[in-house]
């Protein structure tokens, strides 16, 4: 699989002798750019916005940027392989596609664009509870990637149940439950755009499928859709759960759970403790808290607490290859990326997609060689300046 990143970082190179430039920029932070000049300040001011005045999504890509990397040399780098093992699964890289709900806004093949995406790549792609696709239709186009679902933990118990059993019967195995959205964050990109997605029903197709959905509803969905939607608002998510609720998710999941949100050590012991396999010490790309601490920041504390008893995952903030390796640096085991490939999505759909995953990979199979790595295995805490 390492060979599939280098060819690639080849194929790019090789451009050059033709001087054929790539279709889309390889850094990537510069497609949001791009994708706002294609679809206008909506769609884009919804996935790129963040919580109050976007104080925690900088300090997301600070934290990052504040950490150095200290390279070394001369220790045989010639043949280097990205795999990794995840919940105990193999994986190509230690890469996934974060949930991103309402992928239609950025493409009409959404969802289904990125898991052939995701697939073709071989990296595991995470279906959000709230796509624009019914999950059954995702898995579809997700091949034999890791299929993992996003679960919006509902306040309806028969919803919830509901969704596993689909999850189940799609071949979904990781459920990744999000903790940090018992309530949408104050965003005033959208409020003041009046830019919000899922009042006009997007994403609330596998809440319009789903029977026990449907039966919270006065009217069929066809019949009142302002209704349903009212209803999908009111209860995708539930403020009032607390800790011993999780016996409920463990009981009717029989794969592993990951708890995506996570950011105090305590929390993450929690979690041990509840029986969870795993974290996502995440902030939601800082959409939700604005003012909390950077995720990267959070990232070693948690590690320490819980990381030989839990897989730790990583998000908020991810874009370049060197991000990835710093994550691991700080005891990630894999990262997720979110906005990076939502706008690959909006330029060029599932190739766009892919692009942004090859793109990111091939940096990262260069920093690891650069640094003296031929496997993410052997990167740690001793790769950082301390002093930063
Ligand atoms: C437009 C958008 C929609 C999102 N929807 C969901 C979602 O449905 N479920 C979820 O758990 N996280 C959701 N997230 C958060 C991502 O899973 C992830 O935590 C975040 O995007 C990572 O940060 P990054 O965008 O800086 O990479 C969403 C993020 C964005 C940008
Ligand atoms: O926008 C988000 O961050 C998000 O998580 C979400 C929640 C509900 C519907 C769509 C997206």
């Amino acid at each position: 699989m390492a060979q599939h990143w280098a060819d690639f970082q080849n194929e790019i190179y090789l451009n050059g002798l033709t001087g054929s430039v790539p279709r889309l920029p390889t850094d990537l932070t510069r497609l949001e750019e791009l994708v706002e000049r294609r679809l206008g300040p909506g769609p884009v001011g919804y996935v790129a916005g963040s919580a109050g005045s976007g104080s925690t999504a900088a300090a997301n890509r600070a934290a990052l940027d504040r950490r150095r990397i200290v390279p070394r040399m001369l220790r045989d780098v010639h043949q280097r392989d990205l795999s990794v093992e995840v919940l105990g699964r193999p994986l190509p890289a230690p890469l996934a596609l974060a949930p991103v709900g309402v992928l239609s806004i950025m493409h009409p093949d959404a969802e289904s664009a990125a898991a052939r995406a995701a697939a073709a790549q071989g990296v595991p792609f995470v279906l959000s509870s709230a796509s624009s696709t019914p999950m059954e239709q995702v898995a579809e186009a997700m091949g034999d990637a890791e299929r993992w679902f996003q679960l919006y933990w509902a306040r309806d118990r028969e919803v919830t149940k509901s969704f596993l059993d689909r999850a189940k019967a799609a071949g979904f195995t990781a459920l990744l439950v999000t903790l940090d959205t018992p309530l949408l964050a104050w965003r005033p990109r959208d409020l003041d755009q009046a830019y919000l997605p899922f009042l006009h029903g997007v994403g609330t197709a596998n809440y319009f499928t789903d029977p026990a959905f449907q039966a919270g509803l006065a009217k069929p969905v066809h019949e009142d859709p302002d209704a349903a939607v009212m209803h999908f608002v009111g209860m995708f998510s539930d403020p009032a759960k607390t800790w011993p609720d999780l016996a409920f998710l463990r009981e009717n999941w029989d794969g592993p759970i990951v708890l995506k949100g996570v950011l105090h050590p305590d929390d993450a012991r929690l979690a041990a403790d509840a029986g969870m396999d795993g974290v996502v010490v995440s902030n939601h790309g800082g959409r939700q808290v604005a003012g909390s601490v950077a995720a990267a920041d959070a990232l070693p504390r948690v590690a320490e607490a819980v990381g030989d008893r839990l897989t730790v995952l990583f998000d908020s903030g991810v874009r370049t290859g060197d991000d990835v390796f710093k994550a691991l640096a700080l005891g990630a085991q894999a990262v997720l990326l979110g906005r990076p490939y939502a706008y690959g999505l909006g330029l060029d759909g599932q190739s766009g997609v892919e692009h942004v995953i090859r793109c990111l990979l091939a940096e990262f199979d260069l920093t690891l060689a650069l640094t003296g790595h031929a496997r993410p295995g052997t990167v740690g805490s001793a790769d950082l300046d301390l002093e930063q």
